[in-house]
């Protein structure tokens, strides 16, 4: 064959020698850690399954001999069925989303946590003495801090019953001896860090350790790690998976790539196998203002569509020019199945616009705002709300319903008047289930005069023990209970601080809201935000971008897409290297952008519609056809 007229090669083998360079670092003598740099729809799963399946391959013998592992870190439950699944359930590796590996490997330990645990509990109460030292007497602030120091002090002073502490990791953990999610996560780090026998068990366990999504890793357990690691390079191999950029998550460690050890190997794949030509494009143009990565579409990949329309940030009915952009896709396109909403993935980049359409913007901004609050109370494990949501709404909505059944079951399972312990110890049971109906009764009561305050709710459950007050609303409940004998200057000289602050605006959120909250987190809205998408695909979505929906505290699509100049601010972050919000916002634009297979829309609100338009096309992110001031005729 003339070699000159054969057809040109096609470049969808291009990442394939990654995996045979990734399997070379898998060597039980040789070990080399590795960070693989692969950008959205790269394959990433596919490699890290390909790189276990090598490894039971070549050592599952060598491996099973010594009773050792292949340790696997996922970010959530799903992913971690789908690689056990993918993998057929081999008996070798061990995939654990990061709580449960945690719990694993401290839980035989009880003895050493109680030790963490006092000494923790220790010195949480000796600040909380100093700050009450400083204070001013008889102020919420002081009646917060008096709470907590009890609930401290009343663990600290039980720690010597427990004989083994216990944690579900998608539980309340309310139990006496069970360790909440941030504690087992900091004990596994402090241990691995600090015994030296353990740290030795580990490796010697695990040989390989792969952890999937590592941009949103736990950031102290990612430290923990790379300590590890070069504790024990010449036995241990490490391999990180995941995409700085899509890195949305601020407990995940900043700039991984940056911190990684001398000697690792850094795989890179190029490929995108997931998106058409154009969104390749445009997600290359994205990722170009933060790092230097290029993706390329594969050769047989189609052109797809990417379109902008901007819309002023005042625009009366949003859902319905929503709607308009649907119907022009699906003109587009030629695709249909744009018309309807319910095969379209509506992503919100951030969840303020969420909050404000399902009615829980008031609870969304008393607790978001807070930095050390919002991932847990954006995917619904924060406790102070999960109280509300889990414990609390389920038996008011099934009183309401009329499901008196449902009701018994609810109180029964969780609440402490009908403990075993308690009925076993009681001489007449029955008593305690009328003790339990007249807490429901008194609860329900609450309604008679229309929507309560989650306030209102909290002192009503507290004062009949109906259930367990997480420690999380304790201080908050104290405070709000409190009727203040500090003067006004005692309560200036001595405010409560940021987190009570945020929890006592909680308590003062009307409690229906609690129920439009509670959907969103199951997601059960029409709409999704990047959170809810990491990792998915879909053919057709629609992006909706609003600041003024978001509140400026996080986002700035307006700065990203230059209808609004960056701040002083933004700048000197920039300068510094600092994470500023303008990345964040990049990083979720790709994110979300990237999940495309077919089409991708993207709506702005923006307070300069013009300016965005004359910026995305001088930037290189659109054409002039693609970008759309208001909707096309
Ligand atoms: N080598 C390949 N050949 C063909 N299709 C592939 C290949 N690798 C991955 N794919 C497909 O490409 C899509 C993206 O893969 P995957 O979801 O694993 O990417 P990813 O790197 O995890 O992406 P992201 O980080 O964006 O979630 C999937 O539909 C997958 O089946």
């Amino acid at each position: 064959m003339n070699v000159d007229n054969a057809p040109p090669q096609s470049n969808v083998t291009l990442d394939d020698d990654v995996e045979a360079e990734i399997a070379s670092y898998l060597d039980l003598e040789n070990p080399s850690s590795f960070f693989l740099f692969a950008g959205a729809g790269a394959g990433k799963t596919r490699s890290l399954v390909n790189a276990l399946r090598h490894i039971a391959t070549k050592y599952r013998d060598t491996l099973r001999l010594r009773a050792r592992h292949v340790a696997v870190i996922t970010y959530t439950n799903a992913a971690c069925e789908e690689i056990t699944r993918r993998l057929e359930y081999d008996p070798l590796f061990v995939v654990q989303t990061i709580h449960s590996f945690a719990w694993s490997q401290i839980q035989g330990f009880s003895s050493d946590i109680r030790e963490w645990l006092r000494s923790n509990l220790q010195t949480e109460i000796a600040d909380l003495t100093a700050e009450e030292a400083k204070g001013r007497a008889g102020t919420k602030a002081s009646a917060a801090r008096l709470a907590s120091i009890e609930s401290k002090q009343r663990r600290l002073g039980r720690l010597d019953e427990i004989k083994a502490f216990t944690y579900n990791p998608s539980s309340e953990n309310r139990e006496r001896n069970a360790l909440n999610h941030s504690e087992v996560i900091k004990i596994f780090a402090t241990f691995l860090l600090e015994k030296s026998l353990m740290q030795r068990m580990f490796v010697e366990r695990y040989p390989f350790l792969l952890i999937d999504e590592s941009q949103d890793t736990n950031k102290t357990l990612i430290d923990a790690f790379l300590t590890v690691q070069q504790a024990h390079a010449r036995r241990f191999c490490l391999g990180l998976i995941g995409d700085t950029m899509q890195r949305i998550y601020l407990d995940g460690k900043e700039n991984i790539e940056r911190a990684l050890p001398r000697g690792w190997e850094t795989p890179k794949k190029v490929l995108n196998h997931r998106s058409p030509r154009r969104i390749v494009r445009l997600i290359n143009a994205i990722r170009s203002g933060a790092d230097e990565q290029l993706q390329e579409p594969r050769d047989d990949a189609s052109e797809g569509w990417a379109r902008l329309f901007a819309f002023p940030v005042d625009t009366p009915d949003k859902p319905a020019v929503e709607d308009g952009v649907r119907a022009y896709m699906a003109d587009l396109t030629g695709d249909a199945s744009w018309i309807d909403r319910d095969q379209c993935k509506i992503l919100t980049l951030e969840h303020h616009m969420a909050a404000k359409r399902m009615g829980f913007e008031q609870l969304f901004d008393a607790i978001a705002p807070i930095e050390a609050f919002r991932t847990a109370f954006l995917d619904g494990s924060f406790a102070p709300t999960r109280f509300f949501t889990h414990s609390v709404l389920p038996l008011v909505a099934a009183t309401q319903r009329g499901d008196k059944f449902l009701a018994t079951k609810l109180v029964r399972e969780a609440s402490p008047l009908l403990r075993k312990d308690v009925l076993k110890g009681s001489e007449k049971p029955l008593d305690q289930l009328r003790i339990a109906q007249a807490a429901i009764d008194s609860l329900m009561s609450l309604w008679a005069n229309g929507d309560p305050t989650c306030g209102a709710v909290l002192k009503n459950v507290a004062s009949t023990d109906l259930f367990v007050v997480p420690d999380s609303l304790k201080a908050a409940l104290a405070a709000l209970s409190t009727e203040a004998v500090g003067t006004e200057s005692d309560e200036e000289a001595d405010p409560v601080g940021e987190s009570v602050a945020a929890l006592l605006t909680l308590l003062d959120c009307p409690f229906s809201m609690i129920a439009a909250y509670a959907s969103y987190v199951a997601r059960e809205a029409s709409f999704d935000t990047h959170q809810g998408v990491k990792g998915l695909e879909f053919d057709r979505v629609m992006v909706l971008m609003d600041d003024g929906d978001s509140r400026g505290f996080l986002f700035g699509y307006d700065k990203l897409l230059g209808a609004k100049a960056p701040s002083a601010s933004d700048l000197k972050n920039a300068e510094e290297g600092k994470d500023s919000s303008l990345d964040r916002t990049r990083r979720l634009f790709y994110v979300t952008c990237s999940r495309a297979k077919s089409s991708l829309a993207l709506v702005a609100y923006s307070t300069d519609p013009g300016a965005m338009k004359t910026h995305v096309i001088q930037s290189g992110l659109f054409d002039e056809d693609e970008v759309h001031l208001g909707l096309p005729a």
